[in-house]
């Protein structure tokens, strides 16, 4: 070899997993190798994988690959320069992550809810070490918004950012709106496409995008990642009727996930929000993903693009693997921070809790079509201090004798909303529970 070829030889790669998106991977490497060449300055040879069942059919090609089922001998193995982890969960990984660390291996990573409840450990670890671990493709699959927050944002403060970060559950959302179908009907199709987690109530119950904002958050305002401060709610009790109401009033309903700095702490949340349809954000449909940055110095930015799926997703992973070679040769001090700035420099921000966080309401409730009810209802708003924006009322259809009322309230600390509701509660005017969806109008 001549003198200077040294770095010419390929960097060596171990995958852990060869599910959608670790078989994304390989097909990814496979087909745009010369890309990638030309973008790394070196060839990218995966030459040890795992899987739980090597018998089970895949979606790319192995041949050539050493295969194991124990991710351990793929991180063991002493030739291995950087290890893939896309199998997913939190103990196997967690463990293997550790150990991969402990040998001195880089990692890439697609796995948000490792990163998000273990990130602060592993991170630790790894800049103990002098490792990297990179995990693009863990936050809204394809688009590069860790790169954006950490990189291309870095001369801003963050003021707020939110984002469609669960493709599974925009497009659950998407198809009752467009096409009427039942709940049950798209999850099982999204599974299918290979989008949901291998446990969908993480993508309906919102802890998938719970994970995402959590990673987001701590790039943003440059602190620890705090996933269990994250309010959580899901899409299961948005219906029909409210997706519909909420069109005729000029709103999308969305799966949010919202970080916003305010002067008092800072915000973490994931819930259903209506968003005026005016907003790029409000037509994000389907798979997508989209996340709206609003920098101090640049204002409001949007990344959009696919948030799911092989392809997708392998192209975040390999984009992490192409910095990873291109770092090889860089002092480990030089190298961007994993959380965007520097791990003595991280502040231990305060995280509001839910009741002292301030946004409007959507309110969907049954009342008796009697005089004076609508009178009573707006009397404990005003009690409580609270402003109406809107207030619809719906005809019955024929034959019933309850009517909708729809009310939009101005922007209300939760606390009151909390005790508008226990007061709501206590009218005997209203039949079944109220529906109470937050309203944002992203600005
Ligand atoms: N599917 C997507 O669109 C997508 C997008 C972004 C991030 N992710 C994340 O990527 C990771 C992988 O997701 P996926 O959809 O490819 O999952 P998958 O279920 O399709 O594949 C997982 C693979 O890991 C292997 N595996 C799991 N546990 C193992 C163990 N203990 N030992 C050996 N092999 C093991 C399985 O055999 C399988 O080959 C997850 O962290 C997921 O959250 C997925
Ligand atoms: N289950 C996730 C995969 C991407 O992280 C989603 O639907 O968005
Ligand atoms: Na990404």
């Amino acid at each position: 070899m001549k003198e200077g070829e040294e770095n010419m030889e390929p960097v060596k790669v171990g995958l852990l997993g060869l599910g959608t998106v670790g078989g994304g991977t390989i097909n990814l490497l496979q087909e745009n190798a010369e890309e990638i060449m030309r973008r790394a300055g070196r060839g990218i040879e995966v030459i040890h994988a795992c899987a739980r069942d090597l018998n089970k059919p895949r979606i790319c090609d192995t041949e050539g690959i050493s295969l194991s089922t124990d991710p351990n001998e793929v991180v063991d193995n002493p030739d291995v320069d950087v290890i893939l982890e896309l199998i997913g969960g939190e103990g196997m990984a967690r463990d293997v992550m550790l150990r991969a660390i402990e040998n001195g291996k880089h990692i890439v990573t697609a796995n948000k809810a490792l990163i998000a409840k273990h990130g602060n450990e592993i991170f630790a670890a790894a800049e103990a070490r002098g490792v990297i671990v990179a995990f693009e493709a863990a936050v809204a699959g394809g688009i590069p918004i860790i790169k954006g927050l950490r990189e291309g944002l870095a001369a801003n403060r963050i003021e707020w950012l939110a984002g469609i970060i669960n493709g599974t559950g925009n497009f659950i959302l998407t198809e009752m709106r467009d096409e009427d179908r039942d709940f049950a009907d798209v999850l099982a199709e999204a599974q299918r496409l290979g989008y949901a987690e291998a446990d969908p109530t993480f993508d309906v119950e919102g802890i998938d995008a719970a994970h995402k904002l959590a990673i987001m958050a701590s790039i943003a305002f440059g602190m620890p990642l705090k996933f269990d401060r994250v309010y959580t709610e899901g899409i299961t009790h948005v219906t029909r009727d409210d997706v519909t109401f909420a069109e005729e009033l000029g709103y999308r309903i969305k799966h949010l996930g919202i970080a916003r700095r305010t002067w008092n702490g800072i915000e973490l949340r994931v819930h259903p929000t209506l968003i005026p349809e005016r907003q790029l954000i409000a037509n994000v449909d389907g798979v997508m993903n989209a996340v709206v940055v609003k920098g101090n110095m640049v204002g409001p930015t949007l990344y959009y693009g696919a948030g799911a799926g092989a392809e997708p997703t392998a192209s975040a992973v390999v984009a992490d693997l192409i910095d990873v070679v291109r770092a090889l040769s860089c002092a480990p001090e030089s190298r961007v921070p994993h959380l965007g700035v520097h791990p003595h420099a991280l502040a231990d921000e305060s995280i509001l809790a839910m009741d002292e966080v301030e946004t409007a309401y959507y309110l969907r409730m049954q009342v008796v079509d009697r005089p004076g009810v609508l009178a009573d209802l707006t009397r404990t708003f005003a009690d409580l201090e609270i402003s109406i924006e809107a207030v619809v009322q719906k005809e019955p259809p024929p034959g019933e004798s309850l009517v909708t009322i729809i009310l939009l309230t101005r922007t209300v600390q939760e606390r009151q909303m909390v005790k508008a509701m226990e007061m709501l509660g206590k009218m005997d005017a209203i039949f079944g529970d109220v529906t109470r969806i937050r309203l944002e109008y992203l600005q």
